[in-house]
């Protein structure tokens, strides 16, 4: 069930126009507004040309082959007009974008590539027009060379593009490349664009331009990128130490720690400080109002914040009692929410749906920080896990986050990379088992792929 309802889609269409030379982070923005969107169940997806390119054969100007037989991506192969060949592929990319508006209901598309000339935007522009898109043109825009080369050196080592190049060479032809594009480039113009919808960043979030913002939508769209800072960060996400609760298999409540749970606690500032690297008041800890995560957070020095927005999944009338006391009590809740986790509300309480909203605010201000260390609550980290990863939702309510463990997540343009670090204390599980009242092992096909796993010494 989509949560963001409306009675005629072709009212609400969007295309987010990317717009800038290459390593400007419009992917990094693409990706992250794509994953922002579908957590908060709009439909949205990202197009990206290069692929499309990549299908057709082309590279332009990339000058690469894609063999469709074997899949491989030659170099050096340049196609004979390339002017022609790229308008009739961008043509063609357009004509996916209009397909999946149709056929999926689709809300918002991302286009994420260079358009860096004016004809080019008025081309997209005509097809918006046509079939009842609404465009809003994002401009990254970036003369600082830090920016610039934070972002060529992500794209070497990790676009399609170049990946398998040398290093040096990669970065070579990304430089290339910009110098190449940079010949034709006419940015975004207050006066020559005053009809269009845009926002213009300068390098990131140091300087923002908006124009002729007018729907709900729109402004939603444009409230997150703002908000968006493109600089390298980390986060790190911890549940509180095992809790009295925990050893009882009792959910909800606000009790103490167990010794263990304290042992974690007295942990926690060595481990993450190895993780980290950083001085302390470089990193800010954030906590749920609840006793169980001040108690873990309590010998570390940094500066803290506590948000009730943080406070674990409220469990209404089954707080306090066990999965096997709710089966027994309340049989067609238990296996309504074995069912739809994601949508099941407890009577008197919440459903994760719930708590993935009222953690908007939390994701906004994490968006603008540096470096943060959070410590919640299962379901509550589920849903900031879940954004991070792109999780599907219905998925995110069965995702493994153990106690003891500490997770260090640093988003990226092309991939987000996830560390475990456990502290080798042992702890209860709490992870319910589907079907059953049981608490268990985690078939935990989510946080797997992702983690590299760190063990600390006790
Ligand atoms: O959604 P499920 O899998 O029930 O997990 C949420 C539960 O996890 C618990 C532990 O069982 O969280 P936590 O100990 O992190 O506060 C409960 O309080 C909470 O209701």
């Amino acid at each position: 069930m989509a949560f963001y309802k409306i009675s005629n889609p072709t009212d609400h269409r969007i295309c987010v126009v990317m717009v800038g030379l290459p390593a400007r982070g419009k992917t990094f923005i693409s990706q992250k507004l794509v994953g922002y969107l579908s957590w908060l169940s709009i439909k949205a997806k990202c197009f990206t040309f290069a692929d499309f390119r990549r299908k057709c054969g082309h590279l332009s100007p990339h000058a690469l082959e894609f063999n469709k037989n074997t899949g491989v991506i030659n170099e050096g192969v340049e196609s004979n007009d390339e002017d022609e060949d790229e308008e009739v592929i961008e043509e063609q990319a357009l004509e996916q974008i209009r397909k999946w508006f149709q056929s999926e209901n689709g809300v918002i598309a991302v286009l994420d590539d260079t358009n860096i000339t004016s004809n080019r935007r008025r081309s997209i522009i005509e097809f918006c027009q046509k079939n009842n898109i609404q465009p809003i043109f994002v401009e990254s825009w970036s003369e600082d060379e830090d920016f610039v080369q934070c972002n060529v050196k992500d794209m070497g080592r990790k676009s399609i593009e170049y990946k398998h190049m040398d290093p040096l060479e990669a970065k070579q032809k990304v430089m290339e490349n910009i110098n190449k594009f940079k010949k034709n480039y006419e940015p975004l113009d207050f006066e020559k664009d005053s009809d269009l919808t845009f926002v213009k960043l300068n390098s990131g979030s140091k300087e923002i331009l908006i124009n002729k913002i007018q729907t709900y939508l729109q402004s939603k769209i444009v409230f997150y990128i703002l908000n968006l800072d493109l600089k390298p960060r980390c986060i790190w996400l911890s549940r509180h130490g095992e809790s009295l609760y925990n050893l009882e298999q009792k959910i909800g409540g606000d009790s103490l720690l167990s010794k263990r749970g304290e042992k974690y606690s007295s942990k926690l500032p060595a481990i993450v400080k190895e993780s980290a690297g950083l001085k302390e008041k470089d990193i800010v800890v954030w906590t749920s109002t609840l006793k169980r995560t001040q108690q873990t957070a309590q010998y570390l020095t940094n500066k803290k914040l506590q948000w009730r927005a943080l406070d674990e999944l409220d469990a209404g009338i089954c707080d306090g009692m066990t999965y096997e006391e709710i089966e027994e009590k309340y049989p067609d809740d238990f296996q309504a929410r074995d069912e739809n986790k994601y949508e099941f509300r407890y009577r008197g309480g919440e459903s994760y749906r719930d708590v993935a909203l009222r953690l908007e605010p939390v994701i906004m201000e994490l968006e603008r920080q540096e470096n943060i260390l959070i410590i919640t609550h299962q379901a509550v980290l589920r849903c900031i896990y879940a954004y991070y990863m792109n999780i599907p939702q219905e998925q995110s309510p069965w995702v493994s986050i153990p106690l003891h463990t500490l997770i260090k997540i640093e988003p990226r343009a092309y991939k987000t990379k996830v560390t475990t670090i456990k502290a080798n204390i042992p702890a209860v599980s709490t992870y319910k088992v589907k079907g059953t009242s049981h608490v268990g092992e985690a078939e935990d096909v989510y946080t797997k792929p992702y983690g590299i796993i760190k063990d600390t010494s006790s």
